[in-house]
């Protein structure tokens, strides 16, 4: 049994756990991420595929933070941070000159905890990555802010102040449209780092419900440090610890019957 689990281990359990063979978006070899001295990242493996929403999990400073700004590059812009290993998206390397930074992020959004509006009006801030990307008509720009506003449940709420500036908006407003504005383009990935932890049960439920219906256009990866909400959003989650990845699996499968015990005793609330 232990030879099994080792001889998994040396091939990348994780890959092999990927027994759908969905078509991988981002796939993440022997990863480590050095802040100065502190290691953050130690051989990280994992694959996260297409239109699926992937959880990561773990208790606080465990590195989930790290990890997703690295699948868009922004942990390059850390002080005196070191990196090695090999991430690709798409089939295609990403880290140091292996891709433009530009390219990337055009294709992979980011919503972080505080929902970080521009100090624009709402139509602004839905219009701005369409206009950066070379979109000038008007009329096009009129449905791509409709259509992003419809798809993150928001338009019937904003559609009669869309010149109105988006700090008028309450925090889950505000969240639900740092969601439209990654979705006006047209990304393959959203990287959520704790996107709810502000916001109030309602505009929580709302946030998870908009996720539930954008997973069947695009790939998430979502860090939390609610249990349920994991259980209830994902179809694969990772636990990590320590800046390890411990297992990584089907959500319910995780959550049912985790193969490792400090796995089992963090989602059953025992640390963390
Ligand atoms: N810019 C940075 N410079 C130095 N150390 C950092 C930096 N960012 C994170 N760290 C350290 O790296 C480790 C992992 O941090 P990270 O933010 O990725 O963890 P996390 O699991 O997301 O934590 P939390 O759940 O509290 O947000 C921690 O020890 C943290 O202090």
């Amino acid at each position: 049994m232990t030879l099994i689990k080792d001889r998994k281990e040396k091939i990348g359990l994780h890959v092999m756990k990927n027994e759908n063979w969905k078509k991988p978006v981002y796939e993440t070899n022997g990863l480590n991420v050095w802040y100065g001295t502190s290691h953050a990242l130690k051989n990280i493996d994992l694959t996260i595929n297409e239109k699926e929403v992937t959880a990561i999990i773990g208790p606080s400073g465990c590195g989930k933070s790290t990890y997703l700004k690295t699948l868009n590059r922004m942990v390059e812009t850390a002080r005196d941070v070191h990196i090695s290993g090999n991430v690709t998206f798409m089939g295609n390397a990403i880290l140091g000159k292996a891709m433009p930074v530009e390219l990337l992020r055009s294709k992979v959004g980011m919503v972080f905890q505080k929902p970080n509006p521009f100090p624009k009006s709402i139509y602004e801030n839905v219009a701005f990555g369409p206009r950066i990307h070379g979109i000038r008509n008007k009329v096009m720009l009129d449905v791509i802010v409709e259509d992003s506003l419809r798809k993150a449940a928001l338009w019937d709420e904003v559609k009669d102040r869309l010149h109105k500036s988006a700090y008028g908006l309450s925090g889950g407003q505000q969240q639900r449209l740092c969601i439209a504005r990654c979705l006006a383009i047209d990304p393959e990935v959203i990287l959520m780092d704790e996107p709810t932890s502000a916001l109030d049960p309602v505009s929580t439920h709302k946030v998870e419900e908009l996720i539930a219906t954008i997973k069947n256009d695009v790939t998430i990866a979502i860090v939390t440090h609610n249990m349920q909400q994991a259980s209830r959003i994902s179809d694969r989650t990772a636990f990590f610890l320590n800046g390890e990845i411990v297992e990584c699996d089907r959500t319910s499968t995780l959550f049912s019957t985790p193969e490792d015990s400090r796995t089992n005793d963090y989602i059953n609330g025992r640390f963390g």
